[in-house]
């Protein structure tokens, strides 16, 4: 299928349409970004590279990061890395404190921020140089070397992160987090702040719908089985209590970020991301959704 002339027709639809979204604007950095960007970008496994609009500016990836710092915690663990996060959706707020008392500090799943506290706590457990190494990885993956965390959106988020602050110290009380909570959220933070566009993350995750190999050269970076699992995580709990929602819409894997990036993957077929900065209530980009639901619907082509 040619997705070019598709694309382009739904991106314009989608463009002309009411944004019903609102910036973020916990994060005050994030607040400051141009509510009108809207950029596409699809990556297929026959080779096919398109992208529209603003496909080509760097945004915050906020939480699409967690995919990506569960792939490398995953490696290093293997599946112990399940003793300490679960995989269930939450159908709670991504920052919700609720579940964790009653459930003992361990997290609903590794994509709420709970989650994501306690797979940076593992990766500074495991690793010698934790912030170096991870971006290390996430440039391998994608023999990109220009993929960067941004010191600013870090800095911005850690002065108002009280939620964060508060939900690894109360993971700590419970034992489930290993290193200083201070420690933890500054690798959190930067986790978080990494700055990529739509072409970078469709290109990127496109080893998800290629069985965990690299597209380039076949290595693999996480098995058949583990690539199989981070897709089924994606599906069940990438949108938080709003999963459900994008599967019955959308009906692809897929994980966003408060940034309003979001990046779906077709196993076998392609990876697309979007990025329309104006968030739902459930913290999702509305645009975004609206895309990716026209894009499925047009194509007929989501799993289901
Ligand atoms: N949903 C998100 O993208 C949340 C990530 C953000 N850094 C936070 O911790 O609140």
């Amino acid at each position: 299928m040619d997705f070019k002339d598709i694309i382009q027709d739904i991106y314009k639809n989608v463009k002309a349409m009411e944004d019903c979204g609102a910036l973020p604007t916990y994060i005050p950095d994030l607040a400051e970004v141009d509510p009108n960007k809207f950029g596409v970008h699809i990556t297929t496994m026959d080779c096919q590279n398109y992208g529209v609009g603003d496909c080509y500016q760097k945004f915050s990836i906020q939480s699409i990061a967690k995919v990506l710092s569960l792939i490398l915690a995953y490696k290093l663990l293997g599946a112990k890395i399940w003793e300490r996060v679960d995989v269930e959706p939450s159908g709670n707020a991504f920052n919700s404190l609720l579940q964790l008392e009653v459930e003992k500090g361990i997290p609903r799943n590794p994509f709420i921020n709970a989650g994501a506290l306690v797979i940076a706590d593992i990766l500074l457990s495991e690793l010698k140089n934790p912030k170096a190494e991870f971006l290390a990885f996430v440039r391998d993956i994608s023999n990109n070397e220009d993929i960067n965390y941004s010191s600013q959106i870090a800095a911005s988020e850690k002065e108002v992160g009280f939620r964060n602050i508060a939900l690894c110290n109360f993971i700590k009380s419970l034992g489930n987090i290993k290193n200083n909570p201070a420690d933890v959220l500054d690798l959190y933070f930067d986790i978080c702040s990494l700055e990529m566009h739509c072409k970078d993350l469709s290109e990127l995750f496109l080893f998800l719908a290629n069985n965990g190999k690299k597209i380039t050269d076949k290595t693999p970076i996480l098995t058949e089985t583990q690539s199989k699992r981070i897709n089924a995580l994606m599906q069940t709990c990438g949108f938080y209590d709003e999963s459900g929602e994008f599967a019955f819409r959308v009906g692809l894997p897929g994980k966003s970020g408060v940034g309003g990036g979001i990046i779906a993957i077709y196993p076998d077929k392609y990876a697309i991301a979007v990025w329309s900065p104006k968030l739902n209530k459930k913290g999702n980009s509305y645009k975004g959704m609206k895309f990716l639901e026209e894009f499925t619907s047009v194509t007929n082509l989501s799993i289901f």
